[in-house]
């Protein structure tokens, strides 16, 4: 499958290695030849794992186009993939405008099926693009913030694609977001500042999958973690795993280190920022830096860059806040990504959620799909076995029991 050279083949390679349930169902499509004459746009973070799913869709007969915001874009993996002949529209330095113009060119290209990262391209080809909208047969979403508003699209009537959701596929949510995201922002948070966690007291703002994780993660590196959440089970929840649930307006005065992990825009605000302790930092885990309040910090305009991926802001309130990565997801802005074996899982889903919909999709009505249960559970298996895991095998007798009422 790896037929690169240059900076990037290594890395692709080195990710590929421990990519088996991609591997095998990158096989299986290439003997099919099942995404043969499909034009397939691949919009997800930019970097080593992406390129393998690029490639295996390549492999099963698919034209690959790919493209990428600049903060999430390896500049590497994307000069690797236009060495192989895929069109790439992504380039590292692109300013916001930039970044627009290659979501249009993307866009442009004529996709059969696109696979998007927070439906930001997906909305984009409702808005500016509906006769190319009405040529593909469908859209495949990555993450929870993106799940969202596709479903409030549909509800309002202006869905015009069938789009599988990919997050809410079991072995997706339950690795990647719980386990996976936990891993690189807390990795990305200690790496980018060379400080601990230890000792801090840190603020978890959101408790479903990621914020779950984050909270785990964090208190395992000795951090005091206080939890803010607006739904009462999700509180409870935090409160049972052990630790203090709060408002953040209550919390930010003792927040050393504040990880926002909801995915919904404006959740940190000014006056949290101006409550925090001074050297305090921000860091978004979940959709990106709609979470915080960049605006206003930007319009203090006491910016000054610290280290890389570390910026400093004096305060109104006369304190220095740190902000991590400019507010975007900071394992996916200054990090390498989640870890490689759960990207196995998310990124092998999503070829076999593009098969499906190259084969079903034409038929089905514009709406919000899930994956069905038997895909999830091959994924999970093969994931299982590479890990040296086996099942314990159902006897007839049990499945009998199972019918039985
Ligand atoms: N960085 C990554 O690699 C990565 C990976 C997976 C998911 N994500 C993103 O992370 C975000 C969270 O994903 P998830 O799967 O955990 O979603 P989720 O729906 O399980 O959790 C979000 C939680 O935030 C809570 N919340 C909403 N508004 C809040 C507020 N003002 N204050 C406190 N809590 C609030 C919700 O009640 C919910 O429990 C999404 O944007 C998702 O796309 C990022
Ligand atoms: N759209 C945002 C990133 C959102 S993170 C949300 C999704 O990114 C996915 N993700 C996290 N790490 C990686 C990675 O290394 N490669 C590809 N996707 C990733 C993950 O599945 C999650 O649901 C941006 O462009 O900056």
């Amino acid at each position: 499958m790896i037929d690169i050279t240059g900076a990037a083949a290594e890395r692709i390679a080195w990710a590929a290695r421990s990519m088996p349930v991609l591997e095998r169902v990158a096989k299986r499509l290439a003997e099919q030849g099942s995404l043969a004459g499909l034009r397939v746009g691949v919009s997800l973070v930019l970097e080593p794992k992406t390129a393998n799913l690029a490639l295996a869709l390549r492999d099963a007969g698919a034209e690959v186009v790919v493209a990428c915001n600049a903060s999430s874009t390896d500049q590497q993996v994307a000069e690797a993939l236009r060495g192989l002949g895929l069109r790439v529209f992504a380039d590292s330095s692109a300013d916001e405008a930039e970044d627009l113009r290659l979501a249009r060119e993307f866009l442009e290209t004529g996709l059969d099926i696109l696979i998007d990262d927070g439906a930001s391209v997906t909305r984009l080809a409702h808005r500016e693009y509906p006769e190319l909208v009405a040529k593909m047969i469908g859209a495949t979403e990555e993450t929870t913030s993106g799940v969202r508003p596709l479903r409030v699209m549909h509800d309002d009537g202006a869905l015009k694609l069938p789009v599988i959701a990919v997050n809410d596929a079991a072995s997706k949510y339950l690795f990647d977001n719980l386990y996976g995201t936990s891993q690189s922002c807390v990795m990305a948070f200690l790496d980018l500042t060379n400080l601990q966690l230890a000792g801090r007291t840190v603020a978890v703002v959101g408790y479903g999958w990621v914020g779950t994780g984050v909270a785990r993660d964090a208190a395992a590196m000795g951090a005091r973690v206080v939890v803010s959440e607006v739904d009462p089970v999700k509180a409870l929840r935090a409160l049972h795993d052990g630790y203090e649930v709060t408002g953040l307006g209550q919390a930010a005065p003792r927040a050393e280190v504040v990880f926002a992990c909801t995915g919904l825009a404006g959740v940190v605000t000014e006056s949290h920022v101006e409550a925090l302790p001074e050297g305090a930092f921000l860091c978004t885990a979940g959709g990106g830096a709609f979470e915080m309040p960049m605006d206003y910090l930007h319009g203090l305009g006491t910016r000054r860059g610290v280290r890389a991926a570390v910026d400093a802001y004096t305060t109104r309130s006369g304190r220095t806040v740190h902000v991590l990565s400019d507010g975007d997801c900071v394992n996916c802005a200054d990090a390498e990504g989640n870890p490689i074996e759960v990207m196995d899982l998310s990124l092998s889903l999503q070829a076999l959620a593009v098969e499906r919909l190259a084969a079903e999709g034409e038929d089905w009505a514009p709406g919000v799909y899930e994956l069905p249960a038997d895909i999830d559970r091959e994924v999970a298996r093969i994931r299982l076995e590479a890990a040296g895991g086996s099942l314990e095998p159902l006897t007839d007798a049990q499945r009998e029991a199972v019918r039985a009422w």
